[in-house]
C-alpha cells in the first residue's frame, strides 16, 4: 500500500471509531421497568412520566438513532436539526444505524446548508423552543448535541432578523476569529444559546449529551452551549465586536439587544436541573488513529489534539516538523541542523499557544524513535482561516496546501536537503467531512505538488493567495488528493497525518 493509501485509511477507520451511535450507547442506559432510571455514565435520573428528545448538530442523526432504541416507548416525541442532505448521504453511504427507523417518534428537520443558519433551521429551532417551553417537572429533556449546533438552532433576539446574525457571523468567521470568540457573540445575540434552552426547558430535568467538536472540550462553547450557564457578558462580546472591527458597523437591531443585554451573565444555581456530559471527542479519534498506524508498521506519536492557530502558522510547524522527522530517519537527528529545526519548533509552538503541548516531551520521544521504523505523526484540532481572497476552499484544504508549497520551498533550498531521501504524505481533513463550503474532507499533499502543479499550468502560490485551495485541488491532476468522504454523521473537529518513509539509507 502507497502511504496515501494508508493515510486515507487512517482517516477513514478514525472516523469509524466516532461514529455517535456506539459512543452514545456507550454512555447511556435505561434500567428498571417500573421506575425507569435513565442511566448517564453513572449518574441516576429517575424517568417520573414523559421523556422528550431534541438534537441539533451534524453528528445527530445517528445519536437520536442510538438514543431511541434505547428509550423504546417511553420516550414520547422527538425533534431533532440535522443538516441539509445528511439522511441522503447516510442511505447512499449505506449507514442504515445513523438513520431512525420508518417510525420514528422522532422528526427531522433539515437545514444549514454549508454549515449556515437559514430558514429551515429557524423552522426547527422554533419547534424545539416550543416543545421546550411546554415541558413540566415531570418531564425529562435529553439533548443531543454535536458541532455545526450553532448554526442549526438560530434563534436571533429580536428584532435581529436571521439574514443579519448570519451576515455578522460570516464577517467574524472571514476575519479569523477563533470559535470561542463566535460563540461568545452568537450566545449574546440568541434566545436559545448561552444557556437559553434549559432556561425555557425548566421545571422538567434537562440532561445533555454532547459530542465534543471544539479544542477542550469547553461545555459553554460546544454549539454555543444552550444547556450550560454562560460565563460570558456582553461586555465580552462587544470586545470580540471591537477587535474584529465590526462594532461601528453593526446593524440597528443588533445595537438594540446589546445595549438591553444583563451585563451579567445568569447565575450558576439556575442550572441545578441540568446535567450535560461529553460523550466523545477528538482524543478518541487519535487514540484509534495510533492503534491503526502502529498496526501498519508505523513509529506513531500523537502531538496534540487541540492543534489550532492561524493555518499558515500552523503549516510552519508541520512542515518544520516532517524535516525533522527526514533528518531522524537519515540518521541525522542529533546533528546541528536537527538543532535548529527543534528550535524553530518551539518558537513556533510558543507563538501558537497550543493548550496543553509539552513540545519538548514530544521532541525527546520522537528522537527515540530511530531510523528503522516508517514515523507517523498524528494531530487534530482546528485551525483559522483569514480569508483575502474569494476562491472556494475550507481550513483542511488549504493546511495541506500550505504544507505542500512549505515542503516544496524546503527542499528546494537545501542541497541535499532530508526531505528529498524520504517518501512524505501529509494529510488534513474534517471528521464531519465537509471543510467549509466545499464537496471535500480535506487533502493529500506532499513536497512534489508545486512542481507537478506548475506542468499542468497551475500556480500554488495564486491559488492561496484567493483562498481558493478547493478549485486547486479539484483541477490538480484530476482531482486524484482531494479527500472525499460525503457527510460523515460525526463530527470531532479535524485531524493531521504526517507519514514518512526513507527511501534511501545514509
Ligand atoms: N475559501 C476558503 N478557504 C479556506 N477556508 C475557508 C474558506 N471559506 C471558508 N473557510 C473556513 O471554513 C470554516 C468553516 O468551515 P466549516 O463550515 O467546515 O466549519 P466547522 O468549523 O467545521 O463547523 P462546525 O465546527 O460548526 O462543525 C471557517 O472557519 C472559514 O474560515
Ligand atoms: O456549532 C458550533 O458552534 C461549532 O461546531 C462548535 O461546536
Amino acid at each position: 500500500m502507497s502511504l496515501r493509501e494508508h493515510a486515507l485509511s487512517l482517516f477513514r477507520s478514525v472516523v469509524g471509531t466516532v461514529r455517535p451511535a456506539p459512543m452514545l450507547k456507550r454512555a447511556v442506559k435505561l434500567q428498571g421497568d417500573g421506575c425507569p432510571q435513565l442511566l448517564v455514565k453513572g449518574q441516576a435520573f429517575p424517568v417520573k412520566r414523559d421523556l422528550y428528545l431534541v438534537g441539533f448538530g451534524k453528528a445527530v442523526l445517528g445519536m437520536a438513532a442510538a438514543a431511541e432504541e434505547i428509550l423504546g416507548d417511553h420516550l414520547i416525541r422527538g425533534i431533532i436539526n440535522v443538516p441539509l442532505g445528511i439522511q441522503e448521504s447516510l442511505q447512499r453511504a449505506g449507514m442504515q444505524e445513523m438513520l431512525l427507523k420508518p417510525h420514528s417518534k422522532i422528526q427531522v428537520i433539515e437545514g444549514a446548508k454549508n454549515n449556515l443558519p437559514d430558514p429551515e433551521a429557524l423552522k426547527g429551532a422554533v419547534a424545539i423552543q416550543e416543545l421546550a417551553e411546554g415541558l413540566t417537572a415531570d418531564d425529562l429533556l435529553l439533548v443531543l448535541i454535536s458541532g455545526g449546533g450553532s448554526a442549526l438552532l438560530p434563534a436571533p433576539i429580536p428584532p435581529i432578523l436571521l439574514k443579519e446574525k448570519e451576515k455578522l457571523t460570516k464577517m467574524l468567521a472571514s476575519r479569523g476569529a477563533a470559535i470561542q470568540e463566535l460563540n461568545i457573540v452568537r450566545k449574546t445575540l440568541s434566545l436559545l444559546k448561552g444557556g437559553g434552552l434549559a432556561q425555557l426547558a425548566y421545571p422538567a430535568q434537562v440532561v445533555s449529551l454532547i459530542l465534543s467538536d471544539v479544542i477542550g472540550d469547553p461545555l459553554d462553547i460546544i454549539a454555543s452551549g444552550p444547556t450550560v450557564a454562560s460565563s460570558h457578558s456582553v461586555q465580552d462580546c462587544l470586545q470580540i465586536l471591537t477587535k474584529y472591527n465590526l462594532l461601528h458597523n453593526l446593524p440597528k437591531s443588533v445595537e438594540t439587544v446589546l445595549s438591553s443585554s444583563p451585563t451579567k451573565p445568569t447565575a450558576p444555581e439556575d442550572y441545578s436541573h441540568v446535567c450535560n456530559v461529553i460523550i466523545g471527542s477528538n482524543t478518541l479519534a487519535l487514540d484509534e488513529a495510533k492503534r491503526q498506524a502502529e498496526d501498519l508498521g508505523y513509529a506513531t506519536l500523537i502531538l496534540s489534539t487541540a492543534i489550532c492557530g492561524e493555518v499558515g502558522r500552523v503549516a510552519t510547524l508541520y512542515c518544520q516538523l516532517v524535516q525533522l522527522v527526514c533528518l531522524g530517519l537519515a540518521s541525522l537527528g542529533e546533528g546541528p541542523r536537527s538543532e535548529e529545526v527543534r528550535g524553530n519548533l518551539l518558537q513556533l509552538v510558543a507563538e501558537l499557544e497550543i493548550p496543553g503541548l509539552n513540545l519538548a516531551n514530544f521532541l525527546q520521544a520522537l528522537q527515540g524513535l530511530g531510523p528503522e521504523r516508517p514515523v507517523c505523526i498524528l494531530a487534530g484540532g482546528e485551525t483559522t482561516v483569514q480569508l483575502q481572497g474569494t476562491g472556494k476552499g475550507g481550513r483542511n484544504q488549504e493546511l495541506a496546501l500550505r504544507v505542500g508549497l512549505g515542503l516544496h520551498r524546503a527542499r528546494a533550498m537545501e542541497t541535499g536537503s532530508p526531505l528529498g531521501r524520504c517518501e512524505i504524505v501529509f494529510l488534513s481533513g474534517g471528521t464531519d467531512g465537509q471543510d467549509g463550503p466545499t464537496e471535500a474532507a480535506g487533502a493529500f499533499c506532499s513536497p512534489e505538488l508545486v512542481e507537478a502543479a506548475l506542468q499542468e499550468g497551475l500556480d500554488v502560490e495564486a491559488f492561496l493567495s484567493n483562498n481558493d485551495s478547493y478549485t486547486f485541488f479539484s483541477q490538480f491532476q484530476g482531482g486524484h488528493h482531494l479527500l472525499v468522504t460525503g457527510l460523515t454523521g460525526t463530527n470531532v473537529m479535524d485531524i493531521q497525518a504526517i507519514l514518512v518513509r526513507a527511501t534511501e539509507r545514509s
